[in-house]
């Protein structure tokens, strides 16, 4: 089974452009788990343009799915996730200036301080998992920082199913399947959407977790949230 992870940084965004709290974050959040998501995921960045640090505290009495918090494992990040203990932490390379997240970690290059930081998280309970692109190699050096899960990073599989190129799924494939066989739990996203994540779910084995955000969030706006969720959760099956 595929869990969805609604990713609700879009809802801060909007919210953020008004000041005052419209639309109502952790409404928000408590709204897509009754509409039926498996997990709700944030990804705060430094400057706090839409997910807030306060928000991921004032999240966790209402997450009672999955919760996931995503980013850059900087120290104030670290102090705040140690503290919330969610369910999950997903560890994103971005830099301070990335307008959203542009690649994967180099896990041979950055072994050893993966490895802290893992070790770190998992001592206090924490599931991990770490941001990659679809790369072997990529795979087998996130074995090695004793991490539970990887995210593979799907811009690239999303641009060019847009464009029709389906071949763009086989090097996804073929890491879920490596890391399935590693033991590594397969998570999976970025721009994925109701166009193309049914074709990246029936291609990808023992994927356990989506996070889908932009485009559900947009989606919303025609379709309105507790449909959305509901499509998705349907071509997850
Ligand atoms: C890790 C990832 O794939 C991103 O999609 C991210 O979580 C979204 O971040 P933004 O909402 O800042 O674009
Ligand atoms: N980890 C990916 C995520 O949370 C959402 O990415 P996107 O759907 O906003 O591109």
């Amino acid at each position: 089974m595929t869990k969805l992870s609604v990713n609700i940084n879009k809802i801060a965004t909007l919210r953020n452009s008004r000041g005052g709290n419209m639309p109502n974050v952790v409404q928000f959040a408590k709204d897509v788990q009754r509409f039926g998501a498996e997990g709700v995921t944030i990804h705060p960045r430094p400057d706090e343009r839409h997910i807030r640090y306060q928000d991921a505290y004032d999240l966790k009495p209402e997450v009672y799915t999955e919760y996931n918090i995503e980013g850059n494992p900087i120290k104030k990040f670290m102090d705040m996730v140690l503290e919330i203990k969610p369910t999950q932490v997903t560890l994103v390379p971005d830099a301070v200036s990335a307008l959203t997240s542009n690649a994967g970690w180099d896990t041979l290059a950055h072994k050893q301080f993966l490895t802290d930081v893992i070790k770190e998280f998992k001592q206090n309970g924490i599931r991990t998992s770490i941001f990659v692109d679809p790369d072997l190699k990529q795979i087998e050096g996130a074995k090695a920082t004793g991490t539970d899960r990887i995210e593979l990073y799907t811009e690239a599989f999303a641009q060019q199913f847009a464009l029709g190129n389906k071949e763009a799924i086989l090097p996804y494939t073929a890491c879920a399947e490596l890391a399935y066989s590693l033991d590594l739990g397969v998570n999976a996203g970025h721009d994925l959407s109701l166009d193309n994540i049914q074709y990246f779910k029936e291609n990808i084995p023992h994927l356990l977790e989506v996070s889908i955000g932009h485009a559900l969030i947009s989606e919303s706006l025609y379709l309105g949230a507790e449909n959305v969720v509901q499509m998705y959760l349907k071509k997850l099956q």
